[in-house]
């Protein structure tokens, strides 16, 4: 199987589980950002996987984010490189085919909490911590922070987290939004990879189409997006999925879908 820089990834079925491994505290740099990248193309490319798992080494550190000492010197190139890794890999990440799903199993701050907000869903175990900290070292999140995150706790929330440096803890994340579900000490990733069992149930046509459904509410009115629904939902009636699902259920059986 292919290397993939401070990543461990193993296939499960129909899911990728993908180990963030940089101790220690599991932060990115140049080689495990653009490894990112390779790896959504590679798993986009698999028509067997339909979820991606993503969760850090150790019990400590989800990922706390860039590796600071890339920016100790103030070389502007190095700004301009990072930000750009740094959005080709959260931006490949968030347009996965599938359904991905962040299993936050400790501190997640910065870069590490702006990976899992590029997810679509998150879970997080009870001694998780959130923060985007950038501004507490003269930075800022770059990564998609000050846009991912007021959608989903609202902007007073986002603002005291990123103009105040406040740290969440897991209950209050869930309280926010920041997180559907927390979980207990060292569950996280069983709780991830049950939902991508859920999600392995479903048609990958659909999901995959639901997904871009759901992310254009952020960028296109409801007026245009009412009508693009519809259009996908014909669409669909292209795809051996939508004939398969149909079927299985009228013959009283389990589909076997095609993703196609
Ligand atoms: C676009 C993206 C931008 C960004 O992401 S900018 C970075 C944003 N992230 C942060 O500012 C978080 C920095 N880290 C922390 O604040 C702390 O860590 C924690 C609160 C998360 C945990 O604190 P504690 O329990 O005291 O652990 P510890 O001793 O600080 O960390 C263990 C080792 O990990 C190194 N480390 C932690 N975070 C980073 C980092 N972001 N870049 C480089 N090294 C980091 C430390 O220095 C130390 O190392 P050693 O054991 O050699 O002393």
């Amino acid at each position: 199987m292919t290397h993939y820089a401070h990543l461990q990834v193993e296939k499960r079925g129909h899911t990728a589980q993908v180990t963030i491994d940089n101790p220690p505290a599991n932060t990115w740099n140049r080689a495990s950002l653009n490894a990112l990248k390779q790896l959504v193309a590679d798993l986009n490319a698999d028509d067997n996987i339909y979820a991606l798992v993503i969760t850090g080494s150790g019990s400590k550190f989800f990922s706390a984010g860039a590796d600071l000492n890339l920016f100790a010197d103030g070389n502007k190139l190095v700004a301009t490189e990072m930000t750009m890794l740094f959005g080709e890999a959260f931006e490949a990440l968030a347009a996965f085919r599938g359904v991905s799903i962040a299993a936050i199993n400790g501190y997640a701050m910065g870069g590490g909490l702006e990976c899992a907000l590029a997810c679509d869903i998150r879970i997080a175990e009870v001694q998780a911590q959130m923060a985007l900290p950038e501004a507490a070292v003269g930075l800022l999140p770059c990564a998609g922070g000050t846009q991912q995150l007021p959608w989903l706790v609202g902007e007073g929330w986002a603002k005291r987290m990123i103009l105040c440096g406040e740290r969440v803890d897991a209950d209050t994340a869930e309280r926010i939004g920041l997180v559907e579900e927390v979980v207990g000490q060292g569950q996280a990733l069983e709780a991830a990879l049950k939902l991508a069992e859920k999600v392995a149930r479903q048609s990958p046509s659909s999901v995959k189409v639901c997904k871009q459904l759901v992310q254009r509410a952020r960028i296109e009115p409801p007026s245009y997006n009412l009508i693009h629904e519809r259009e996908q939902f014909i669409k669909l009636f292209d795809t051996a999925d939508q004939q398969e699902g149909v079927q299985a259920f009228l013959a009283k059986r389990s589909p076997q879908w095609h993703n196609r």
